[in-house]
This record gives structure tokens, sequence and C-alpha cells, in this order.
């Protein structure tokens, strides 16, 4: 291993947990295999700035993340210009981006895979000017992120109460003109996806031909909502009826919305947009996985 000033950049807040442990047990491990220890602690204001003085003030080497799908995507965002590699100790409420690598469950391994030298050249999404690692979508998914944001409540199960109240007050269906290098078509239905990876945080694999270094992102139209359909993506069955969702392929694509739709990107509520421009940028993560 040629590098040897690692930043642990840590999210006090994400999944609702203490983080006290990691940290003890990463400057441990770091300290016993030589390696010198940066720390920065997420704040929630200017990390990005932050964390890219860090890096340059200590000529850091490689990243490592402890956190969810959307410290991870600040992160991404910070080391973006500079030639770096991250790996990834999820600690976040459903950890997208771990479940998708198969990131194992116990510190010490993840802390294995994190140093370790086996890398994905990850394409990252842009949307609006903003980096996607994962998943992002216009619908009823944002409108749960944006219920759970504004609840008091942290964790996974701050999610799963807010689905009910979320399913009520949807204002599903929603239209949408989706535009490609390869068509123009209109669309309706609950959730409009885009998707750089296969799963969802919860495990649920909505895209099962996404590759995440092959220049490429899938649009998913899911239709309508179905128990019996969203039961199968969470038993990794590949065989989803097209009433339920519909998969399209891009490079790049423009969509236009009747009305404001609810907007998020990698579990983090943008906002309520009326037009999403998307391009793909291959290849731009070095990521650390098993
Ligand atoms: N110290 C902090 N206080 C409050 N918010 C923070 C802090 N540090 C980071 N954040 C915010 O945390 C969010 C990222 O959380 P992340 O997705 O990693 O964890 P999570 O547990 O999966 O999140 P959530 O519980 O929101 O799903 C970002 O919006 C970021 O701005």
């Amino acid at each position: 291993m040629n590098f040897k000033e690692v930043l642990l950049i840590v999210n006090p807040i994400a999944g609702n947990t203490d983080k006290k442990k990691i940290i003890s047990r990463v400057k441990t491990y770091l300290e016993n295999e030589n390696f010198n220890f940066h720390l920065y602690t997420t704040t929630g204001e200017e990390d990005v700035p932050k964390i890219q003085s860090e890096i340059k003030d200590n000529k850091i080497d490689r990243v490592l993340v402890a956190g969810g799908d959307g410290t991870i995507n600040l992160v991404a965002e910070a080391i973006k210009e500079f030639d770096m590699s991250m790996g990834i100790l999820p600690a976040g409420s459903a950890n997208g981006l771990a479940v998708n690598f198969d990131i194992p469950e116990v510190l010490d391994e993840q802390l294995k895979v994190a140093m370790g030298d086996n890398f994905i050249d990850l394409d990252l999404l842009c949307l609006n000017d903003i980096i996607c690692l994962h998943m992002s979508d216009l619908g009823i998914n944002a409108e749960l992120i944006r219920n759970y944001e504004n609840s008091s409540i942290r964790g996974k199960f701050g999610y799963l109460i807010q689905s009910i109240p979320t399913l009520i007050q949807s204002e599903y269906p929603f239209h949408f003109i989706i535009e490609t290098e390869n068509e123009t078509r209109d669309a309706s239905g609950v959730l409009l996806g885009f998707a750089n990876l296969n799963k969802y945080g919860t495990g649920a694999n909505v895209n099962p031909k996404g590759k995440p270094d092959d220049g490429i992102f899938e649009i998913l139209i899911f239709k309508k909502l179905s128990l019996g359909e969203i039961l199968k993506t969470l038993k990794n069955e590949t065989d989803l009826d097209p009433d339920f969702v519909e998969i399209i392929q891009a490079k790049e694509a423009r969509i236009n919305c009747k009305k404001p739709v609810s907007f998020q990107i990698d579990g983090e509520y943008i906002g309520k947009e009326t037009e999403i421009e998307i391009k793909i940028l291959p290849e731009k993560l070095k990521l650390a996985v098993p």
C-alpha cells in the first residue's frame, strides 16, 4: 500500500447511532498499520469545502466515510477533483451503496475492504448539476424522504412511521415527459427513478440490468403500487411485471413534469422540481469494494 495519510469522515447523526466505537476502532487499526489517522466530523454546513481543505492541508491519500448515502455523496463531491479512492464504513439509516456492493456487516471486515486495493471505477450521475452515486427519483419515495426529514424521529423506524401518511397524502399519479438520446415519450406513475446501481437501501432489486461502470443509467417508470411486485424486488426476482415497472436505458435525458414533483438524490430531499437534466460522468469515483 503506497499511501500514508488517511482521513476518516464521520457523520455524527447518520443512522441515529453513536460513532465513538467506529472512530476508536479505525484509529487503532490505522495506527497499528502505521498509517497517520486524521478525523473530520461533518456539521451539515459547508462540509464539502471543509473536507477539501482538510485533504489539501494534510496531503490525504485515502478517505474513509462513516455515514449513510447522503454523507458518501457529499464526500464524493468533495474528492471528485482529486485522484483519490474512498472506502465506506456504512453507518446510515439505509446504506444503499453498501447494499449494492455487498460491503460486510462487521466493522473490522469493512475496514479491510475500505483499506484494501480492490476498486471499482463507479460512474456518477449528474442531475441538475448535483451528483448521484446510487439512486435518485421523482415522486412518492421523495415525498417519504421529505416527510422523514421534517419529522423528529431518525433511523429506519422514522421512515416506517412516515410511510402511511405519505401514502395517504401523496399527489400521485405524476405525469412526466421523458426525452433521451433515443426517444421522447409521455409516462405517468407513482415514481420515476434514475438508477446508477441495482438496489434501493432496503435491498429491493429494482434495476436488475444496471451496471455501475458501463457509462449508462436506467430510467425506471413505476406505473403503480403493487405489494406483490415490491415483494418480488425484495426477493431479488428479476421478471418484474411490465405493468408495474418499465426500464429505459440512456446516456443523457431531460425530464419535464406537468406539475412540480418531489425529488430526491441518494436519500436527500432536494425540493419540488418540474425539469431534470441528467448526464452520466463515466468511471468518476474510485471506490474500494470486496
Ligand atoms: N452534524 C450534523 N448535524 C446535522 N446534520 C448533519 C450533520 N452532519 C451531516 N449532516 C447531514 O446529514 C445528511 C446525510 O445523512 P446520511 O444520509 O449520511 O445518513 P442517514 O442516517 O442515512 O440519513 P437519514 O437519517 O437522513 O436517512 C446530510 O444532509 C448532511 O448535511
